[in-house]
């Protein structure tokens, strides 16, 4: 455990801290650009539904597997000043962090802060403790306790070293849960210029997600910009990226795909990252919820039924596969309506982590896309399908480095274990139950085509339902 150090060292690298985060502030507070608040004016969104009435065969120039990039947008990296100021106040910002580090641990030592912060976890991302039931009664709850004080240390010492952590994200890998998420933000962190989450380095999913939006502070506190901050690498990170890997610019990201699946986000990070940048992945909807669905069983939560399950009698028209079930549409239609400050529905993750109904929601892309389109210029999104990203990995993330800004030519691609796929062994959806989806996505597949037809990225042949020929 560490010792921590005399006040007056912490003091002065909090107020030099504050000064630099002041100084190397990079995050837009200010109202959008102009040409970004066009973008919100509804009447420019109003061809949406128009679209959305046309055929398909409204985008066949979109033909090469991989678009061409557009220009870099500027990404700026700390002023030779400004490195060499947050460089000699170096050792005074890791004495402050290190300090940090050893009170929150000695805060967790008290087990009431471990207690209260696993339980807002729990709430959040209600599958975790599943995990610990798979493992039995003394793994699963040393497990448990290990995971909870680190969890607890990890919090505290963000919030403890907020006034370092000026940063929030330049871009979002939005969505869309089982699309690639995870690959390509692995990919993305080995840049030199880049970094995700600061999450649980033992957590894969924590460290390239925050699930702020989704209320990992509790759900009062899901729109805070001070604490979204807290959730992102320090000022000791940027300068280790600028300064000894000598990157041109650093920025960092959020790749919380579930973002993407409920509504009340888009407001919620337009007031937090106006000038963001979107990455959305895509995947045909039917292997991905069942992707969905092997993810859930593989970390023990209990669904009271399967993709894997031949459907009753006359199952084409059993109403789970025909349509969403009522309570998960009730849920959208509340998050839809949220003011952008109220706190999160308290029935929101259990209903969205734990039942099929809402999974089969989550391919609804269209839809959920659209609070997005609505919100942000148009050349902010750049769309990447899962066989398109899949094929030629490398390709497709130099062309996302090329979208956020960041340059392509500091990337060396390398191939991510295989650990990174599920294993589905001799698990595969049952014939008629994948016939019956394919049938409930073909409509909203045709929606896609026709609201993301400006965009032009699409590739040519993509074989999802309904998309035949796009
Ligand atoms: N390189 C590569 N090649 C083939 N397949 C790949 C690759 N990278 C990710 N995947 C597949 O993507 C699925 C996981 O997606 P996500 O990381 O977005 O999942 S998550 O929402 O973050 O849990 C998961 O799909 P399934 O295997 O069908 O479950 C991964 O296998």
């Amino acid at each position: 455990m560490m010792a921590p150090p005399a006040a007056t060292p912490a003091a002065a690298a909090t107020a030099t801290a504050s000064a630099a985060s002041a100084a190397v502030l990079d995050v837009p507070t200010t109202a959008p650009p102009a040409a970004q608040q066009a973008s919100h004016d509804p009447q420019q969104q109003q061809p949406s539904p128009p679209q959305a009435a046309q055929p398909p065969q409204v985008a066949p120039q979109v033909a090469p597997q991989v678009p061409p990039p557009p220009p870099p947008p500027p990404m700026q990296g700390w002023s030779r000043g400004r490195r060499l100021a947050v460089s000699l106040a170096m050792p005074l910002l890791v004495g402050y962090c290190c300090a940090a580090f050893g009170v929150a641990w000695l805060l967790t030592l008290t087990v009431l802060p471990s207690y209260v912060l696993a339980q807002r976890l729990y709430w959040a991302c209600p599958f975790i403790p599943h995990i610990w039931a798979r493992l039995g009664p003394v793994a699963g709850t040393a497990a448990r306790l290990g995971f909870e004080a680190s969890h607890c240390i990890n919090i505290l010492t963000r919030l403890l070293t907020l006034p370092l952590r000026p940063h929030l994200p330049s871009f979002y890998i939005l969505g869309f849960p089982k699309c690639g998420t995870t690959s390509l933000a692995e990919h993305l962190k080995s840049h030199p210029g880049l970094s995700a989450t600061a999450g649980l380095p033992y957590h894969e999913a924590l460290a390239k997600e925050s699930h702020f939006l989704q209320g990992v502070y509790g759900r009062h506190h899901a729109h805070s910009r001070a604490l979204y901050r807290s959730c992102f690498p320090t000022l000791i990170t940027r300068w280790w990226h600028e300064v000894v890997r000598r990157a041109p610019a650093w920025a960092c990201f959020d790749a919380c795909p579930v973002n993407a699946c409920m509504p009340h986000t888009a407001e919620r990070i337009r007031r937090l990252t106006p000038q963001a940048k979107f990455i959305i992945m895509l995947r045909d909807p039917v292997p991905g919820v069942f992707s969905a669905e092997i993810m859930m069983r593989d970390m023990g939560v209990p669904l009271d039924w399967s993709f894997m399950d031949a459907p009753p009698e006359g199952g084409a028209e059993d109403p789970r596969f025909t349509q969403v079930p009522a309570e998960v549409a009730a849920l959208w239609r509340q998050l839809e309506a949220l003011g952008p400050e109220e706190p999160l529905p308290p029935q929101l993750p259990a209903t969205f982590y734990t039942q099929l109904g809402a999974v089969l929601q989550c391919g609804m892309y269209a839809e959920l896309l659209r609070p997005f389109l609505d919100r942000f210029p148009k050349d902010s999104f750049l769309f990447v399908e899962f066989k398109q990203f899949t094929s030629n990995p490398e390709a497709v993330v130099r062309q996302v480095l090329q979208h956020v800004g960041m340059d392509p030519a500091r990337y060396s691609h390398k191939p991510l274990p295989p650990a990174m796929k599920n294993n589905y062994g001799a698990r595969a959806m049952h014939p008629a139950v994948k016939a019956a989806l394919g049938r409930l996505y073909a409509a909203p597949n045709r929606r896609l085509a026709a609201l993301l037809a400006p965009w032009g990225q699409l590739p040519a042949e993509l074989g999802w339902q309904g998309m035949e020929g796009v």
